[in-house]
């Protein structure tokens, strides 16, 4: 199938299209001159996705490189091999637990900011935003930001600017040149925050660098509380930092998993909240199960929440799932094609850039009757038994799949948790209201405004 595509709202022109080839869960495309392979059906998913072969990142993710260079979510073939492998211990239970602590402290603050935004419509988003960003400036980097108390930040600015950018100029072929870039696109702009995004990483490195090395050279994951103080918390930083001289990494190496994590770390979760915050507000039936599970944990207590606290939080986990089925906040992604693949009976030749729409794939009705219809029921584990693995794919599957996604659970428990404890949430837009934007992150066009009601 061949369809001329025009560059204007990439996303929803997407979303027609995969209404329009349902049937077929599959649609080409085309991008200027360049073919798409569109996919949204889990057998189709499938072969993509559970394969060694097509692992690479589409030409799209190029213009990540000058923030991200070949981190870990744009690298390819050995590299990406031996990061996953030295990435993946950072992610253990044991430093997810430190990590609550964070996520508690960072959730502290967010609940008091709204203690006087109560009963007026107020737009919840930069609220969470911020918090998700001064949790990932801590554990990537054990750095606080203070961005939730010190809305200026420069660094802060220049992250949402790149994002933008780098989407804007993946949309529009006529900038993909660098000369073109950076003659008649926003190269001037984007290298001014890109000085600003790498000068301050840098910044950060060194002086953690600099601490490491204080304490010579036999600093280790088992001894840093003796040597930097039974009170500092290791940030993902650290690890790296770690396994320099082993693994060979260079100052750039580590800057660019810092700069990966920061990015990939924080507007996903941000979103993943916000929307989830917009459809518990929507749905009064839920939110009263929702705080009869909270009351039932927590009593009158106002502890923070510990690890067997965010187990036992069993339905806002269903309902966290379901919003991020609605709304994932990595709405595409895509793979080149390594070699030729047969997806439903058609050969797909080398080269394509096969584009997983995760929006589409999540409303098929086959394995989500009712699509639209927001039900956390569906994930409870008699209903999602049996369901398709490729069905609901919202941090990707297979080897690339997000290294992140323990982390994001976490967190979005803890700060949705919070909320809810303290406040009840009435949204004040109804869903048809909200349009949401493709962009690199499926983000709400004006912010996810609710009225909160205090709950004590
Ligand atoms: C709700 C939150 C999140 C969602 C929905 C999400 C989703 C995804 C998806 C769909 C991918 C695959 C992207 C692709 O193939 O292009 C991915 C990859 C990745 N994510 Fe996440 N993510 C989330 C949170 C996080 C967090 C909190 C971190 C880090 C702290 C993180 C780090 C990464 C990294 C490094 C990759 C690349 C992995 C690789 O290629 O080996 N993500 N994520």
């Amino acid at each position: 199938m061949t369809i001329v595509f025009k560059f204007a709202e990439f996303y929803e022109q997407l979303l027609e299209y995969t209404y329009m080839y349902a049937e077929e869960g599959t649609c080409r495309l085309w991008m200027g001159v360049k073919p798409f392979l569109a996919v949204f059906r889990a057998q189709h998913v499938e072969p993509l996705l559970n394969s060694t072969k097509h692992m690479d990142k589409s030409a799209e993710y190029d213009f990540l490189h000058p923030w991200l260079g070949t981190g870990l979510l744009t690298s390819t073939g050995l590299k990406w091999h031996q990061r996953r492998k030295l990435l993946t211990p950072t992610f253990h239970f044991k430093i997810l637990s430190d990590f609550l602590e964070v996520f508690n402290e960072q959730s502290k603050i967010f609940v008091y900011q709204l203690r006087n935004q109560t009963e007026k419509d107020i737009d919840l988003f930069p609220f969470i935003t911020k918090c998700a960003l001064d949790i990932i400036c801590d554990t990537a980097m054990g750095k606080h930001v203070n961005a939730q108390g010190n809305p200026e930040s420069k660094y802060v600015e220049a992250v949402y600017l790149m994002s933008e950018i780098v989407h804007r100029r993946q949309k529009a072929p006529w900038h993909w040149p660098d000369i073109l870039f950076n003659t008649i696109g926003r190269g001037k702009e984007h290298d001014k925050c890109l000085e600003i995004l790498h000068g301050f990483t840098e910044k950060v490195i060194q002086e953690r660098q600099a601490e490491h090395k204080q304490y010579s050279d036999d600093i280790s994951s088992e001894n840093i509380d003796e040597k930097l103080g039974k009170h500092k918390r290791l940030a993902f930083l650290d690890m790296l930092l770690f396994a320099q001289k082993e693994a060979g990494l260079t100052f750039t190496d580590i800057r660019e998993e810092v700069d990966t994590f920061m990015f990939e770390g924080h507007d996903t979760t941000a979103a993943g909240m916000a929307w989830a915050s917009h459809l518990i507000g929507s749905h009064p039936d839920v939110q009263q199960k929702l705080h009869d599970e909270m009351d039932s944990i927590f009593g009158e207590s106002e502890r923070m929440p510990s690890k067997d606290d965010l187990t036992k939080m069993k339905y806002l986990e269903y309902c966290i799932k379901e919003s991020l089925r609605l709304f994932p906040s990595v709405p595409m992604f895509a793979r080149t094609i390594t070699e030729d693949i047969e997806i439903d009976g058609k050969i797909v030749p080398k080269d394509t850039t096969a584009v997983i729409v995760t929006s589409a794939l999540h409303r098929d009705p086959k394995y989500f009757p009712d699509p639209e219809k927001f039900d956390p029921e569906r994930f409870t584990p008699e209903n999602a038994n049996g369901r398709h693995p490729y069905a609901y794919v919202p941090f990707s599957a297979g080897m690339r799949n997000c290294i992140g996604q323990k982390f994001a659970m976490m967190e979005e428990k803890v700060i949705l948790s919070s909320l809810l404890r303290n406040y009840s949430i009435k949204s004040v837009q109804r869903r048809d209201e909200i349009r949401p934007l493709g962009e690199l992150i499926l983000r709400p066009d004006s912010g996810i405004r609710v009225r909160l009601t205090a709950r004590k």
